[in-house]
């Protein structure tokens, strides 16, 4: 679902390039979860954006779903993200200007996969019932990122990328959100990669991998 060959990436910076990614190896196959940890600022998000295409390797490969990322042009990866990604982050990006429920169908109607009777279970499941009318703005953090996940599985997506999606949130919030997007993965079959400071976060998962020094250890 989610392979990575060698993949390098550096950033320009006033001090010459900064060198983040320096050979990383990694598989994920569908419907597997893995947790990704690492120090901060060792290239966690880095390698997210790649997953998610939002930025192509210097050198080496990414593939989703069988695609070389670098192959694709931004259409053809913003297709992709549509198409088979699921995106979570720790700031929700929720649209402020359309309701709870319209929030949660975005993404599978952008996606041409909208599916009402799913929709409606994810809308119970998630505690959103009797929400569904309200604006982002008056849900509390922890209904926002429910939401948040609710949108990226409404379409089933092959492969749910989170980056630290429990890390905005209190310690028993973050464990009901996290429950809440195991359970929800599980049924929808998707693949996920999650970035996480926290072990105890990253314990339910099939696997966890520590980025370290540019590589996967
Ligand atoms: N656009 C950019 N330009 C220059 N340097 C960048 C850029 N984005 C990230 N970096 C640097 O690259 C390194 C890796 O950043 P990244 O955000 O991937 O780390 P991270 O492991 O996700 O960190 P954290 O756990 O703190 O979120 C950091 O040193 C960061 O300062």
């Amino acid at each position: 679902m989610l392979e990575f060959r060698q993949v390098h990436k550096a950033y320009a910076t006033p001090l010459g390039p900064l060198e983040v990614l320096t050979g990383v190896n990694l598989t994920l196959a569908a419907g597997e979860s893995l947790a990704l940890m690492g120090e901060s600022g060792c290239g966690k998000s880095t390698l997210l954006h790649l997953a998610a295409g939002l930025d192509l390797p210097d050198r080496g490969e990414v593939r989703v779903a069988g695609r070389a990322i670098s192959s694709l042009g931004e259409a053809g990866r913003a297709r992709l993200r549509r198409e088979t990604l699921g995106l979570v982050f720790q700031q929700f990006h929720l649209v402020p200007s359309l309701t709870v429920l319209d929030n949660l169908r975005l993404q599978a109607r952008l996606a041409g996969r909208e599916d009402r009777a799913w929709s409606a279970e994810l809308v119970e499941r998630l505690g959103l019932a009797g929400l569904a009318r309200r604006y982002p703005e008056q849900l509390s953090g922890g209904q926002q990122q429910r939401l948040a996940i609710g949108r990226a599985l409404a379409p089933r997506p092959a492969l749910l990328l989170a980056d630290e999606p429990t890390g905005n949130l209190d310690e028993s919030t973050a464990d009901e959100v996290l429950d809440l997007l195991l359970a929800l993965v599980r049924d929808t079959g998707s693949a996920l990669l999650m970035v996480t400071h926290s072990p105890r976060v990253a314990a339910p998962l099939d696997r966890c991998l520590q980025l370290s020094h540019g590589r996967i250890g």
